[in-house]
């Protein structure tokens, strides 16, 4: 089944992400791919926590996903997308990843972003989403596709194989971690992680990535890249000069199941604390 994960460079301009994001859905849905993958933060990063929280709140980002649920019916293709959504408390957000199915443009599932990045990489490069986002409080069982059994995740959540483990455990095939990853813990880490996330969950994933400078102060790492359940590399976002774009991969489930008669890894229930 063909696929579609696409690397974007969103700034805080909503209108121009939107139209990147559906002319990206077109260039998808004209090559055959089923479904497209959005990195986080689709709609827009912005320069700081406060501004994140008022951009949430504007008619033009409920417009986003309106805008990308129409494209994915007039498309006829399924779209995986990340937004910043209103949540229940006032001042905060969500960090959501959403699927929408194109026959009526529906939200098939919706996931909020349970780990939240928080660290001190040193001056300038400390981060406290918290400040911004609420986190999640459920993890959405697997979203049935017709590349099969979505689990959803976002970016840090890269970090905590157990989330991996409990999707998998829930019937995942494949594992998305739409991200936004900083440069130096792109360069240390990105590939070892999404790597390690297949082999360990068996799972083809699936990591869309912002790339590039989103504005004076923040830049992404990009390499948006798809895994096979033996940890293979099968598709690698790795034009520098065109930072926003498409590759197309192709998700056959026939290697998961290959690979986990050929290592079954069953988990020791006994000694470990109930998934
Ligand atoms: O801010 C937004 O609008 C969207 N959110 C993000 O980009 C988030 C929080 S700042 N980024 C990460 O989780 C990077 C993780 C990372 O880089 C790592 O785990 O090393």
């Amino acid at each position: 089944m063909l696929a579609a994960i696409a690397q974007l460079q969103s700034t805080k301009s909503i209108f121009r992400n939107l139209a990147k994001c559906k002319e990206l859905i077109i260039e998808a849905a004209a090559k055959g791919a089923s479904c497209i993958f959005f990195p986080e933060a689709s709609d827009f990063i912005a320069e700081n926590v406060n501004e994140s929280v008022e951009l949430t709140s504007t008619e033009e980002n409920k417009k986003f996903l309106q805008g990308i649920c129409e494209q994915a019916i007039r498309s006829k293709i399924h779209v995986n997308i990340c937004v910043h959504e209103a949540s229940e408390c006032a001042g905060k957000i969500y960090n959501s990843n959403i699927w929408i199915e194109p026959t009526r443009g529906t939200i098939a599932a919706r996931y909020h972003k349970v780990h939240l990045f928080d660290v001190d990489l040193g001056p300038g490069k400390t981060f406290k989403e918290s400040n911004s986002t609420m986190p999640g409080t459920e993890i959405p069982s697997p979203v049935m596709t017709p590349l099969g059994k979505v689990g959803l995740a976002i970016c840090f959540d890269l970090r905590f194989p157990e989330l991996a483990q409990h999707l998998r455990s829930k019937g995942a095939d494949i594992l998305v971690y739409p991200s936004a990853f900083t440069e130096k813990t792109g360069a240390a880490h990105w590939e070892t992680l999404l790597r390690a996330r297949a082999i360990d969950s068996q799972c083809f994933v699936v990591a869309a990535a912002q790339h590039g400078a989103h504005n004076a102060k923040r830049t992404s790492y990009g390499h948006s890249m798809v895994i096979d359940p033996w940890g293979t590399v099968i598709a690698q976002y790795s034009d520098m000069n065109t930072p926003e774009g498409l590759l197309l991969f192709d998700v056959n489930l026939s290697i998961a199941e290959r690979v986990r008669r050929a290592i079954p890894l069953a988990r020791r229930n006994d000694l470990y604390p109930k998934l």
